[in-house]
């Protein structure tokens, strides 16, 4: 599948434009990294894609259609949304969270099938989250809650995941876990398009990056392309090194480190 975002331009109302001539596209076996700084319109463009706003002009396809008259039904089926902030409600055990990924097939009032369970299991054994399937969602880490919702937006079988800053408040050990499980799923051929305020993750998962700007267009490419002194001087104001060196593995990796 194809996401591809076409001359768009994004905002509240047509007197507020938050985002103009958004161009860049984000295919499965993909992860894209949306950086930029606070305020710039990262949400606001997810809004836009997952179509909670309309368009203020151009347009998002999916395989080359414009999605504009598509059924939330119809679009739940290429890409499931992960927001920042999801604390249920009620103490629902992590496998019954991640069976609502299920929702969109079995509808308001049906009964989950033998399938939607295998599924659901499914999505938890590829998260590597199974072992906590009858805990207690709110008893579980920060880390442990965002690799169970990640299943349950799996379970909804999308071709693409839209993950908003997945790793926001996460210690520096389930940052990682999170990351190593985002790259898995690159590799297993689902698409992902993630906000995070961290160049290195994109760096981490060797991504491509949209880096967005206030009054500039939003710079697309290879994480090695885009993440440079320049830009990230340009983006944030702040004066940053890249460093590279060779891992034991022969690996090239580069990272960011701030200048003070
Ligand atoms: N519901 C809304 N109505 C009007 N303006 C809004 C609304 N939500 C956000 N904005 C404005 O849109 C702009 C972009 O906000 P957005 O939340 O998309 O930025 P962001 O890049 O996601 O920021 P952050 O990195 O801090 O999460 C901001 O100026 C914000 O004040």
């Amino acid at each position: 599948m194809k996401l591809e975002l076409r001359n768009l331009a994004c905002g509240y109302s047509e007197e507020k434009e938050i985002l103009e001539q958004i161009n860049f596209e984000v295919n499965t076996g993909e992860i894209c990294c949306l950086l930029g700084p606070n305020g710039v319109g990262k949400t606001t463009l997810f809004k836009t894609i997952l179509k909670l706003l309309k368009p203020l002009g151009g347009e998002v396809r999916i395989d080359g259609e414009d999605i504009a008259r598509w059924s939330p039904a119809r679009l739940a089926k290429h890409l499931a949304y992960v927001s920042q902030f999801h604390v249920p409600p009620f103490p629902y055990y992590v496998k019954d969270v991640v069976l609502l990924g299920r929702m969109n097939s079995v509808g308001y009032f049906g009964q989950p099938k033998k399938q939607d369970y295998q599924i659901a299991e499914q999505a938890m054994e590829d998260m590597g989250v199974r072992h906590l399937r009858d805990e207690v969602y709110t008893d579980i880490s920060g880390g442990e809650r965002q690799l169970v919702m990640i299943a349950r937006a799996l379970a909804q079988e999308p071709d693409m995941l839209v993950l908003d800053e997945p790793t926001a408040s996460l210690d520096y050990g389930n940052m990682i876990r999170v990351m190593r499980q985002i790259v898995k799923l690159k590799e297993k051929g689902y698409g992902v398009i993630m906000t995070t305020h961290s160049p290195d993750q994109a760096f981490m998962c060797r991504s491509k990056v949209a880096l967005l700007q206030r009054s500039a267009p939003v710079k697309f490419g290879d994480a090695m392309e885009i993440i440079t002194r320049k830009n990230l001087k340009e983006a944030y104001k702040v004066d940053v090194k890249i460093i590279q060196f060779v891992d034991e593995n022969g690996q090239r990796v580069r990272m960011c480190a701030p200048t003070f």
